[in-house]
């Protein structure tokens, strides 16, 4: 579904590559997950795969589509939930949402009873009406997650999405993303909650450095680890102790 070969990224005025040499295939219906510490590139890597930003050197596709040749039906089959929202604050949550859906030409009443089902299956119909200022981080965040996947992408990219939000914000999220997942969106997800992708994800790799470090089902890399625990005992035994502070 996703082949990455040899992505690297180097920042125009940067000294140093944020991704070096990077190589993965994500199959369909997966839920992989982008570990690393702060400044591996993951963030780099999700940007280059969405089309936000254009590779070094190296090439992807997605369902057999390339940004060169294919970026407008790239772009249909795509879901893409970054860090910040991006949200109109003096507009209220329907109105945003109609227009990220018209944004994929969708409209009329099929748009009005995406929007109204998708805002009840987060909890937020009653707030469909209210100015997004209003809202808390974690309705925000949902508001962002719907209007990220009106078009029924075929791949769904999440740049963090459970950073910032209550337990009870968490949990919605993470089951919609895994009822979405059972009707066939493929899920790629960067996250520091280690705990969350032990238990959420299918596969995810460990990005230190640029680099791809390791990559596996939660599970065999914890049974791979002598004396792991936990894919934070996987996480901290590969990336180690020191402090990735950069200005
Ligand atoms: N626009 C940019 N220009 C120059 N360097 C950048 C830019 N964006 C990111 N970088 C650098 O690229 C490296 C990787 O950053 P990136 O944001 O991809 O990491 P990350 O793994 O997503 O980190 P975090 O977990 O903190 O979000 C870092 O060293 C960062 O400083």
């Amino acid at each position: 579904m996703i082949d990455i070969q040899h992505i690297s990224k180097k920042y125009k005025g940067a000294d140093n590559f944020s991704v070096t040499n990077l190589d993965l295939s994500i199959s369909e219906k997966e839920i992989f997950g982008l570990l690393g510490p702060n400044g591996a590139g993951k963030t780099t890597l999700i940007s280059i795969l969405c089309s936000l930003i254009k590779p070094t050197s190296g090439t992807f596709s997605i369902a057999g589509l390339t940004y060169q040749k294919n970026k407008n039906q790239l772009k249909q089959i795509i879901g893409i939930v970054p860090q910040e929202y991006a949200l109109y604050p003096s507009l209220t949550a329907f109105e945003n949402l109609k227009y990220f859906g018209s944004m994929y030409g969708l409209k009329g009443k099929n748009l009005n009873t995406k929007i109204n089902s998708a805002l009840e299956h987060l909890g937020l119909l009653a707030f469909a009406h209210k100015k997004i200022d209003t809202f808390s981080g974690g309705m925000k965040r949902r508001i962002n997650l719907i209007g990220s996947v009106l078009h029924n992408p075929k791949v769904l990219f999440l740049d963090e999405p459970t950073v910032g939000v209550d337990v009870q914000s968490k949990n919605v999220i993470i089951a919609f993303l895994q009822d979405l997942n059972k009707n066939g969106t493929t899920i790629i997800y960067t996250s520091h909650h280690l705990n969350e992708a032990e238990t959420f994800c299918t596969r995810v790799a460990i990005i230190d450095h640029g680099k791809l470090v390791v990559k596996g089902k939660p599970q065999e890399l914890i049974t791979q680890h002598p004396g792991a625990n936990n894919l934070e005992d996987v996480f901290i035994n590969i990336t180690g102790k020191a402090l990735r502070d950069h200005a």
